[in-house]
């Protein structure tokens, strides 16, 4: 047998498979989506088999053999190999860099593998999921040489896989089976935890009814007994007998004696890495839906039911209850024998997420964030890989979660530009999941109260035939029990001075704030931290220190009282004096936030407040402690930056003020007026949602501007055809797709003339395609797409120009800005392009990056 491998070198030579000879006695191990170590020149590499078969164009005698396989259960699988050949086209990306953006870091890292005895619990478990599924649990019968194999793990605890090989050498394919069957498990570690600990967990060994019943039937003075049991039928999760005897104070005696009743489990097991670890999840059941949220359900359940592929944009207005419609329709699925992945922008900053799937799903759930160490991610993954899990819920990169029966993927705030990744692969986690769901047959849920133009575009048949219906419009217009939206106060920030008022309170919001204290209800106020300086600045002379290696000034960092660049990781001591003009009066200017606060505790003297920014997130599980304190009712007041804005649930909420709105307006960016627009709404959003009304003070410098005037009114229908229009006339994305190539090299000359040459290239291989195509094409401007005859097409290459941030790590840079529709293969011509680059990449270290559908155009 053969196979074919992709090898861990991200290079245009080896963006291709290479083929390996699978040794006999690795057969039984090797799959599609292996990874595998395999010798190359001098070295060995780590690679991934993307495709097996019994026969090879090359001579046999040639082939070098596999040395190793890395896993005993395939990292990935054939849908996901599949899946990064489809990033690799689209995203102008090496396979390898795709493959690798599937797996967590920690696989990157040394490891080692060992199987172990899986204890009964889980061995049950196993079938009766089998059996669920349709298939019969495989009672075996063990034959001496199974009885052997488990005799000599039982004896080892745990043992590494190539020692169990060595031992029985020819048992492969039985080993195999029984690590299917569920025997063993296969654990790995990661070295610099090989000596993993273990505790005594405790879990319910009955359903939450029997134990009910059970703790009905204890005589009166078993108390504790009693109480143990109720908290089980509450709560699903496996606990450390330490923590469980602390939390209830209960004695190890108690736990024993209803474990030997078969009521509970006890069992030694590695202590997991969770980071949700001590925390109950109170158990949740199905709310009643709203007529609303059942009109949005039935679709997704009938597409769910016919086990089709189907993308839904529900756009809910906030408080609608979307929560809720993922939660049923993840039933759903799950009832299906199906498993389901939830996309959330950012997990950590919003806990109450976490808490809502785990409540509703229990230990079914997986969670994956960046925040997470990297032995807990790594943990994480491996429930999904070992199939312990259905259900993951994480920020973009748990897109590729190796489930291999997906029949749901949602994604809630799907609007968030954090679903972009920024770096190679770039790929949009919308695009993915979605290809990824047709090749399930699976449903795609995209959630938001402010759908992307993009998204919305595509529900709603507005890019005319050819896109019309890909998405299908799921709408809800109103609050959970009728609730309403918020009254929107817009405040003219230039009558306020013009009154004489030089706070950074109007007198509305001042007074808002100030009836919120008397009334014991909370607030939330969003300032932007993109509009408000991070700098250092001298005063007397302007001049703002920027780093000498980027054209970009330095942040200011608060802790250790240095600057640093953002770009590049540069750093300095904060400046005593103005290197300039030598003034004295050089300072930082403040997240905004800090000042914000001084002002409130002028103004409110004894006022709770929480700040929520940079500095003070900085720290692990600092959201989610700030969040908790704010839920508690520690504070009148969450002050913060973006992160107060989304997802966030608060009965107790009632004012909602925006310091300063315009400041994103300004930014160079297309979609800043869509941004605007998207934070107004969603912020406003925070307040009134349960039974006190809420109001909301937005102000600003521009309060005509139509992004403002529309969020107020809570109008998306209106910003929506505004946006478009504009979209229409200066060609952006929906109506045009861009693709952003940035050119980079440590002389100006050379890049120029790389820049003008790629972008000739790229013209000439477009109008080669065009005449090929026939008459017909509109060649030139874009106020012809009107009266496009032909299919439509268009493609035109802007630039190249000096970029936004013109260098970065003493590196000049370049853009060209690609613009097209309809029919044509860019991804194509831009790599063909390339090619023809190959050498001056190689000889003269020139970089040529490309991003398609961009987010940010620096
Ligand atoms: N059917 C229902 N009956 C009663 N309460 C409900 C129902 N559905 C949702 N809720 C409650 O309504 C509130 C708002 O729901 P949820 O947080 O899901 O809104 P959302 O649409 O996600 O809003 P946002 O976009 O602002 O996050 C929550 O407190 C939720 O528990
Ligand atoms: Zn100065
Ligand atoms: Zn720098």
């Amino acid at each position: 047998m053969y196979a074919q491998v992709v090898v861990d070198v991200p290079s245009k030579q080896t963006n291709r498979p290479f083929d390996y000879v699978v040794p006999e006695e690795l057969r039984t191990w090797i799959g599609v989506g292996s990874r595998v170590g395999v010798p190359f020149g001098p070295r060995t590499l780590q690679g991934f088999v993307v495709a097996l078969s019994e026969r090879t164009d090359m001579a046999s005698g040639k082939l070098k053999k596999i040395e190793q396989v890395l896993d005993l259960v395939p990292p990935l699988n054939p849908e996901l190999v599949q899946l990064a050949r489809w990033m690799s086209r689209t995203y102008i990306c090496h396979e390898i860099t795709a493959l690798q953006a599937m797996i967590p870091g920690a696989l990157k890292a040394k490891y080692e593998k060992r199987i172990e005895l899986a204890d009964d619990a889980e061995l049950k478990a196993r079938k009766r999921a089998d059996a669920q599924d349709g298939g019969q649990a495989l009672l075996f019968a063990a034959s001496p040489e199974e009885e052997a194999i488990s005799a000599f793990v039982r004896q080892k605890g745990q043992v590494t896989t190539e020692a169990m090989l060595a031992r029985f050498p020819e048992a492969g394919p039985l080993l195999k089976r029984m690590l299917e069957q569920g025997t063993f498990v296969e654990v790995q570690t990661v070295r610099d935890r090989m000596n993993a600990k273990t505790a005594l967990f405790v879990a319910p060994a009955a359903s939450p009814e029997e134990l009910t019943a059970h703790s009905m039937k204890l005589p009166a003075n078993a108390k504790r007994q009693k109480e143990l049991l109720l908290w089980f039928a509450e709560n699903l999760e496996p606990l450390p007998l330490a923590e469980l005897t602390d939390k209830l104070d209960v004695g190890a005696g108690t736990v024993k004696a209803l474990a030997d009743k078969g009521l509970l489990s006890v069992t030694e097991r590695e202590l997991f890495r969770d980071p949700y670890a001590g925390r109950e999840f109170r158990r949740t059941t199905p709310l009643a839906l709203t007529p609303e949220q059942r009109q949005a359900l039935e679709p997704v359940a009938d597409t769910l039911e016919r086990r089709e592929h189907g993308v839904f944009l529900l756009h809910g207005v906030t408080g609608s209850g979307k929560t809720e419609v993922y939660l049923q329709a993840i039933q759903q699925c799950l009832d299906q024998g199906r498993e389901a992945i939830v996309l959330v922008p950012e997990i950590s900053l919003t806990p109450q997420m976490v808490e809502r799937f785990k409540g509703r799903f229990g230990s079914a759930v997986a969670v994956m964030h960046s925040r997470l160490s990297q032995g807990e991610r790594y943990d994480e993954w491996r429930k999904i890989v070992l199939k312990r899990v259905s259900v993951v819920i994480g920020a973009r990169s748990a897109v590729f979660a190796p489930f291999d029966r997906i029949g749901l993927i949602i994604i809630d705030e799907e609007h968030e530009s954090s679903y972009k990744q920024e770096e190679s692969p770039k790929y949009h986690a919308r695009d993915v999941a979605v290809e990824r769901a047709a090749y399930h047959g699976a449903a795609v849920v995209l959630g938001s109260a402010t759908p992307s133009l993009e998204s919305y575009a595509k529900a709603s048949g507005r890019l005319g035939s050819g896109a019309a219906g890909r998405y299908r419009l799921l709408t809800m217009a109103e609050r959970v029990e009728g609730r309403p939206l918020p009254a929107v106060n817009v405040v003219d920030l230039r009558e306020e001075l013009k009154a004489g008022n030089r706070s950074m309170f109007s007198r509305g919001l001042y007074e808002a704030l100030g009836q919120r204290l008397e009334r014991q209800e909370q607030s939330v106020l969003l300032l932007n931290r993109r509009g408000y300086s991070t700098f250092v600045m001298c005063r007397s002379c302007g001049f703002v220190v920027q780093c000498p290696h980027c054209d970009i000034s330095l942040t200011y960092h608060q802790v250790s009282r240095t600057m640093r660049c953002h770009y590049c990781g540069f750093s300095q001591p904060e400046p005593a004096t103005c290197p300039s003009c030598e003034s004295e009066h050089i300072r930082y200017f403040g997240t905004g936030t800090q000042r914000v606060e001084e002002e409130l505790a002028k103004l409110f003297p004894g006022i709770r407040v929480i700040r929520m920014d940079v500095d003070t997130t900085s720290e692990k599980g600092a959201h989610e402690r700030l969040l908790n304190r704010f839920r508690d009712r520690q504070a009148d007041v969450l002050l913060g930056t973006q992160m107060v804005a989304k997802g966030l649930d608060f009965p107790d909420v009632t004012l909602v003020g925006v310091i300063a709105a315009d400041t994103v307006l300004h930014l160079p960016d297309f979609r800043a007026a869509e941004k605007t627009f998207q934070l107004l709404t969603q912020v406003a959003g925070r307040a009134g949602r349960h039974r006190l009304p809420g109001e909301v003070f937005i102000q600003t410098y521009t309060p005509d501007h139509y992004s403002i005037v529309t969020a107020s009114a809570h109008d998306f229908g209106a910003f929506l055809e505004q946006e478009l229009d504009i979209r229409r006339q200066r060609g952006y994305p929906p109506y045009y797709e861009l693709v952003l190539v940035t050119l980079s090299h440590e002389q100006v000359p050379l890049l120029v003339r790389a820049g003008e040459a790629f972008a000739s290239r790229l013209k000439q291989c477009w109008e080669h395609e065009r005449r090929g195509r026939g008459p017909g094409y509109p060649a030139d401007s874009l106020g012809h797409l009107n009266d496009a005859r032909g299919d439509g097409a268009y493609f035109e290459v802007y630039g190249p120009v000096a970029s936004p941030i013109p260098r970065i790590k003493d590196r000049y840079r370049f853009q060209c800005m690609i613009k097209y529709r309809g029919n044509v293969d860019v991804a194509g011509m831009l790599a063909e392009t390339a090619a023809a680059f190959d050498d001056t990449v190689r000889n003269d270290k020139l970089t040529i990056s490309m991003d398609v559908n961009p987010q940010v155009l620096m």
